[in-house]
């Protein structure tokens, strides 16, 4: 990794990252680059971090590159690569927004999981575009201190498991991944939602991270949920022909997802930056970076 690197930090309902503007993908980050920058005590801390980068100059992209110009080449705390992150996506737009990259209003962002477009409301709050769900069949459980609850397995890019409980506090303190059976169903490890109710449409939930331990929201989670609790509450939109709208409040905020007849899955929600700077190069010597 090269000195002097410029970093800022932002958040979307406190789910938080690192980002690190490379826009001709000149920098070496390794996983243990990426999980050193995000760890909370030693380095500059987050969920995740968004390395920004021009589609043209990442081989992963290069091919979204005339639909657009950026690529949000995404990676969890612990430095592993993931498909999507929704409130990445959105905080992603944000900066590209401040950078004077892009205008105010509509722009298209390139992901592992496709290209994301994206929508900057004047009211600080940004729109996008997540695609559809896949919903494999089979039964899903999840246990947790012993507990163990039917899941829904929804892949939004990302995979998730999705279980309706009593009780948020009886997903208890997960710290470690939630055990989801049967063993493979998963081979590439899971998101795992813990859901309960708040009124008609309106739903609660906490999250594990696969990559990132517990955070305090998340995009393509609070996605899966939306969708999970709709067939749940016989609102399929495939079913009933109109768009379903769900408000899903997670531990850092409050997200709107609207699923509409055909499939397609849109989520609002916040977007901030809160600091920019540089790494201190000792720090990056010190780091073996
Ligand atoms: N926080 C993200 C999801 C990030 C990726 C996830 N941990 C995975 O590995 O699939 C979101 O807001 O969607």
């Amino acid at each position: 990794m090269s000195t002097r690197i410029a970093f800022l930090k932002g958040h979307g309902t406190q789910n938080d990252f690192v980002i690190v503007p490379d826009p001709e993908n000149a920098l070496d980050l390794p996983a243990a680059a990426v999980a050193a920058l995000c760890d909370r005590r030693a380095g500059i801390g987050g969920d995740g971090l968004l390395h920004v980068v021009r589609s043209a100059a990442h081989p992963e992209a290069r091919e979204m590159a005339a639909e657009a110009e950026w690529f949000m080449d995404y990676r969890n705390s612990d430095g592993s690569v993931a498909e999507m992150c929704g409130n990445g996506v959105r905080v992603f737009a944000r900066y590209l927004q401040r950078a004077g990259h892009v205008e105010a209003g509509d722009l298209a962002i390139a992901t592992r999981g496709g290209v994301k477009r994206a929508h900057l409301d004047k009211d600080g709050d940004v729109t996008v575009g997540m695609g559809r769900a896949r919903l494999p069949e089979g039964e899903v459980t999840v246990s947790v201190d012993g507990r163990t609850w039917p899941a829904r397995n929804v892949d939004m890019g990302n995979p998730h498991a999705v279980a309706f409980v009593d009780d948020l506090a009886h997903a208890g303190e997960l710290l470690a991944p939630p055990p989801v059976a049967p063993a493979g169903t998963y081979p590439d490890g899971v998101n795992v939602e813990f859901v309960v109710d708040r009124g008609p449409r309106h739903v609660a939930m906490r999250v594990h991270e696969r990559g990132s331990g517990e955070t305090r929201s998340c995009g393509t989670g609070a996605c899966a949920v939306a969708v999970a609790a709709a067939r749940r509450d016989g609102a399929d939109p495939e079913v009933t022909g109109e768009a379903s709208t769900y408000t899903v409040d997670v531990p850092g905020g409050r997200l709107m997802i609207t699923e509409y007849p055909g499939g397609e899955i849109e989520m609002t929600g916040p977007a901030v930056i809160v600091a920019e700077g540089e790494i201190d190069e000792e720090w990056l010597r010190a780091a073996g970076l």
